[in-house]
């Protein structure tokens, strides 16, 4: 058996195909849509995003507004930057792309940002109302996850699914999108002090792989037919890497690659919830 590819890179342009007649609907009747975004330092990775979030942007029509700091940026510098595209009108929605240079308050500057304009929907506010099953903006990562396994037909409810990896942006929220009413998966949460990982990845009809450790996830890890995807992102040799090894494509029932699935969702997702919002706005 060879794995169906969960193409996130095509679902995310029919999507944007999407987005840009919601924008163009917005823009007749008066309403502009634009996202900013804090770029901090020199990371070749954070600037390629960054750029492709832009590039995206202009494909579907929302304005860029962009808040470009040197390495060398005090907390004071950033959180200045966050002032002031809460206070631009303009501005629909930002995010601050993460991580941010170490020395840097990422929590403090999150903080600062107003819940209103919150497109990444890691403000404390969101995440609250993640928690308490509210809606607000989600989350890209764990969104694009969601809406690619929908958008594929791979079965959510009653579905274990074992998540790799607790971080914030993907990990932890992934697990609390994924328990709500309206996914009604089981999630066991899996990280670095987890005893048996194959044992629970094995009992798993999706596996969500988010640890940043390349290959992690190998075929014998792996129910037959489950879905897999892979969204761990490391450098080996200079070279972009996933955590999940090439030999699963021959056991999993689904495999969203990288790159090529998650990646490409995410951003959609940001898009998407910057549109949603002003939407939002527009009804009120
Ligand atoms: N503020 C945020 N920071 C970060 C987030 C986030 O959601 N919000 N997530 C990640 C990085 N990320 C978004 O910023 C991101 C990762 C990957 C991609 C993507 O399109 N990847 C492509 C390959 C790109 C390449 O060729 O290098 C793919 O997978 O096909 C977009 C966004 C950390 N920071």
């Amino acid at each position: 058996m060879t794995a169906q590819i969960l193409d996130g890179k095509a679902t995310a342009a029919e999507i944007r195909a999407d987005l840009t007649t919601r924008v163009a609907a917005l823009r007749d009747r008066g309403v502009s849509v634009g996202l900013g975004t804090v770029l901090v330092g020199d990371d070749p990775g954070s600037h390629s995003y960054v750029n492709m979030k832009h590039r995206d942007c202009a494909e579907v029509g929302i304005e860029s507004i962009r808040r470009d700091l040197p390495a060398d940026a005090s907390q004071d510098d950033v959180e200045r930057a966050v002032a002031e595209l809460n206070a631009d009108p303009a501005c629909t929605g930002y995010i601050v792309q993460l991580p941010l240079p170490k020395g840097l308050d990422e929590q403090r500057v999150l903080e600062r940002i107003d819940p209103l304009k919150d497109a990444d929907g890691l403000h404390p506010i969101s995440l609250g109302r993640l928690v308490l099953m509210q809606p607000g903006p989600l989350p890209c990562t764990p969104k694009g996850i969601v809406e690619l396994l929908r958008r594929f037909d791979v079965p959510l409810r009653g579905a274990e699914v074992a998540v790799v990896g607790r971080g914030i942006t993907v990990g932890r929220s992934l697990g609390l999108l994924l328990t709500r009413r309206t996914e009604n998966a089981t999630v066991t949460l899996c990280h670095t002090a987890t005893r048996d990982l194959a044992a629970h990845t094995r009992r798993a009809d999706i596996v969500v792989a988010a640890a940043g450790v390349p290959g992690l996830i190998t075929a014998d890890m792996v129910k037959p037919g489950a879905a897999v995807l892979d969204v761990g992102v490391s450098r080996v040799d200079g070279r972009l890497a996933g955590d999940v090894d090439a030999g699963v494509r021959e056991v999993a029932g689904w495999v969203a690659p990288n790159p090529g699935g998650v990646g490409p969702m995410t951003r959609a997702m940001l898009l998407a919830n910057v549109v949603e919002a002003a939407e939002a706005a527009a009804r009120a």
